[in-house]
């Protein structure tokens, strides 16, 4: 079977800082050979609410402003920065996306062209900004149903086949959390959602918040055609998700391991195949002739 395309989440993990956004890119791409390198954009102050944004960071830590609002703002790159980073992906041969978390970031990010958008879990209600991509951008959307109910995924789906473009959706099995722990992943999910929806939609994707990289691999063999895992360039920086995030050799194994895995899962096709020929004209058991002699 075809290997899974897999989304190397680079989120916030640049430190805002452009340099180091595309060194990620270029060590996704030419070490880890992953297929997509994602990113975030937010507009905060139409995400934010006044106090959320003015409110003192909660995670001191890792806080790169003094409030919620001044960190956020410290880590969000310019609609330019995006056009950028795309044709930096564009050059190296490796498909550029982003989530948008509200309708202005929607905005600036579609008429960038990019294959699939992603509209991250926290904002599948947004109708308006749903309502707004379906209508105006041409590509792939991948939604994710982290902490969404099973009748808000059913609207969801329902939502994009009213709109004729259920062939365009990708739909996300996802737990929020980070990072998750093993028995929160329920992994099962995807089957479920391959058994509503595989028909109506384009297919079914994983995002994975856990640690390691042992159950992408069963992700794959419940049907996940996309999987999305955080990634960082050294899992100690500064900020919230580096901790739950891939270093490029736990993704570059990722990628070897899922390819193996795509590669392995099959019938024979001969009921004896040739590599076997051999085995079985050197090993295989015979019956002893008797010599009546
Ligand atoms: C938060 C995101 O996604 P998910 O809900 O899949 O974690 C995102 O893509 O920005």
């Amino acid at each position: 079977m075809e290997r899974p395309k897999i989304i190397a989440e680079i989120g916030c993990n640049h430190k805002g800082d452009m340099e180091i956004a595309k060194e990620l890119i270029k060590v996704a791409k030419i070490f880890c050979k992953a297929d997509v390198a994602k990113f975030q954009k937010r507009n905060n102050r139409e995400l934010l609410t006044e106090d959320q944004y003015n409110a003192p960071h909660p995670n001191p830590a890792n806080a790169y402003g003094d409030t919620y609002g001044a960190h956020r703002e410290f880590l969000e790159f310019t609609a330019d920065q995006h056009k950028e980073l795309k044709d930096f992906c564009d050059d190296l041969g490796i498909i550029y996306s982003t989530s948008v978390w509200d309708l202005t970031s929607a905005k600036e990010i579609a008429p960038l062209n990019p294959d699939l958008i992603k509209i991250p879990s926290a904002c599948n209600n947004n109708y308006e900004m749903l309502g707004w991509l379906a209508d105006n951008y041409q590509g792939e959307i991948h939604v994710s149903t982290g902490m969404t109910t099973k009748d808000e995924i059913e609207d969801l789906v329902e939502f994009f086949v009213t709109k004729g473009r259920n062939k365009d959706l990708v739909v996300y099995s996802c737990t929020s959390g980070y990072p998750v722990p093993f028995e929160d992943v329920c992994l099962l999910e995807i089957q479920t959602l391959k058994e509503k929806y595989g028909e109506k939609v384009k297919a079914i994707g994983f995002s994975g918040h856990h640690l390691g990289i042992a159950i992408d691999v069963a992700a794959l063999t419940l049907g996940a055609e996309w999987i999305e895992r955080h990634y960082t360039l050294d899992r100690t920086w500064k900020g919230t998700d580096h901790s739950a995030s891939l270093e490029p050799d736990g993704l570059r194994r990722l990628v070897r391991d899922l390819d193996a895995t795509s590669k392995a899962l099959s019938y024979k096709k001969k009921e004896v195949l040739d590599i076997e020929d051999v085995q079985r004209e050197k090993l295989k058991y015979r019956k002893q002739e008797k010599s009546n002699n």
